[in-house]
């Protein structure tokens, strides 16, 4: 975990405005979220070790319960004061290809910030979670609609998505 929050904080002046959607339809609309994030992109040892452990759990799910996953992208999030991400659901319009989410926690606020998962297709709560270093969340991308309560202490996690193939004529859906 500590190599983890380590290359947050090598690369905390890289980090920037999420946006919202797919490529060129990218938008920034800080009324739906205000995190900051960076894109994995294998340049330090403790990203090529965290991906090699998707990888694991990726195969396993596969070789189990047949999920035909194909890839998983993450990145890094810093929340801080009063940052938050608002209810949605991990799936773009149009191509839904995210299965499962993951969260992991890589510091320990010690208040603001909760994730809060919704029962499917109700506004009631099934859980909330308390950002704790070392957690691993995981649930389905499209089925729980959820949100991050504004932050008050300095929030760092990994949010990343297990991706099915939904590539059609042969062009490969691209990640992001
Ligand atoms: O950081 C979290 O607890 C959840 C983040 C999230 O929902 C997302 O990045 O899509
Ligand atoms: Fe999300």
């Amino acid at each position: 975990m500590s190599d983890l929050m380590a290359d947050c904080y090598r690369i905390n002046p890289h980090f920037s405005l999420a946006g919202i959607g797919r490529l060129n339809n990218q938008q920034i609309d800080s009324t739906i979220r205000k995190d900051k994030t960076y894109w994995f992109d294998g340049s330090s040892q403790a990203q090529k070790n965290y991906q090699t452990a998707m990888e694991g759990i990726r195969t396993t799910l596969n070789r189990c319960f047949f999920m035909g996953l194909f890839d998983y992208e993450c990145h890094y999030a810093k929340y801080t004061l009063g940052d938050f991400y608002k209810k949605h659901v991990d799936a773009f319009k149009g191509r839904s290809n995210r299965v499962f989410t993951t969260v992991l926690y890589l510091n320990t606020p010690q208040q603001g910030g909760e994730l809060v998962i919704y029962k499917p297709k109700s506004k009631d709560i099934e859980i909330t979670i308390r950002p704790t270093a070392g957690t691993l969340v995981l649930f389905e991308s499209e089925r729980f609609v959820h949100e991050v309560l504004p932050a008050v202490d300095e929030r760092y996690s990994i949010a990343g998505w297990f991706r099915k193939n939904t590539s059609i004529s042969g062009i490969i859906d691209p990640p992001r």
